[in-house]
């Protein structure tokens, strides 16, 4: 697609992108905070990792993007050992990208610039073509000469995503991919990030707080309490399991609110 010679990749996504992690542990002040975790996220999979606040998701995201140097623990990709920050000098790896939970993107510039910043290293001919398709993909060419902050929440985060997704990572991470965002929003992005992950068969990993989210979403979700990885199951093995108390007030606190609204038209 003329993108320069030297990043040609062939058949990128079909059978590949397998993010595994063994036994990842981070320690802060003696304080354990990923305590020996491991995973694997195949391409096209959604894997909800949950938790309330300080149980160790974003570090465990931070240290899968290469943020967070881990003080255990290894990655690898399709097979392939990668480096983790401890051994990187270069922080950012081209096939694992992160959407932070602020997007980051640049004020100062048009909401196509901001995807096309993320592919400098290509040729021309290939960030114009290759701009055109993601903000297509992610349904915001109609935004496309606004800047930031002229644009929805929503519109913001596909931004982010299709920054992210410019150079056809393996691994998509998403930090809290549904804060600060209103019910509508919410509900179109989760429709449009579930058909781009499965359409661009990319391994995505997310952390949030809330059950409820993860369910609607996820194909698989983990269970985070004190750094430890207490369950990884699929939502209905997580929803049904009645071994670890934890995860039960868990699952219970979540669908306590829906369930006081259903039981308002019960008593009736
Ligand atoms: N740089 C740091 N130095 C010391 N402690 C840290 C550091 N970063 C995080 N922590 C601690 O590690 C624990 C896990 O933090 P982390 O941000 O990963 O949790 P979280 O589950 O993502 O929380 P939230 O949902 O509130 O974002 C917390 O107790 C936090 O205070």
């Amino acid at each position: 697609m003329g993108k320069n010679s030297t990043f040609v990749r062939v058949s990128l996504y079909k059978g590949m992108g397998i993010l595994k992690i063994t036994n990842l542990t981070k320690v802060y002040d003696e304080r354990v905070v990923v305590n020996n975790i491991s995973l694997e996220v195949a391409p096209a999979e959604i894997l909800a990792i949950v938790g309330e606040s300080g149980s160790g998701k974003t570090t465990l995201l931070n240290i899968i993007a290469g943020n967070i140097r881990p003080d255990e623990g290894k990655m690898w990709l399709d097979d392939q050992e990668v480096d983790l920050f401890f051994n990187r000098l270069i922080r950012e790896l081209p096939d694992i990208k992160l959407v932070p939970q602020d997007y980051k993107l640049k004020p100062e510039h048009k909401i196509w610039e901001n995807i096309d910043l993320s592919l400098t290293k290509y040729t021309r001919e290939y960030r114009v073509e290759r701009v055109a398709e993601l903000l297509d993909l992610c349904g915001i060419t109609h935004i496309k000469d606004k800047k930031p902050k002229d644009v929805s929440g929503g519109e913001k985060q596909r931004t982010a995503i299709a920054r992210a997704i410019a150079e056809e990572p393996q691994a998509l991470l998403l930090d809290e991919p549904f804060s600060n965002l209103d019910s509508i929003n919410k509900q179109h992005l989760r429709q449009n990030l579930v058909s781009l992950i499965k359409h661009e068969e990319i391994a995505c990993l997310f952390v949030t707080h809330d059950m409820i989210e993860a369910l609607l979403v996820a194909d698989r979700i983990g269970v985070m309490h004190k750094g430890d990885l207490l369950m990884l199951g699929t939502p209905k093995e997580i929803f049904s399991q009645t071994a670890n108390p934890y995860i039960i007030s868990f699952v219970q606190a979540a669908i306590a609110p829906i369930k006081e609204f259903y039981q308002q038209y019960l008593d009736k």
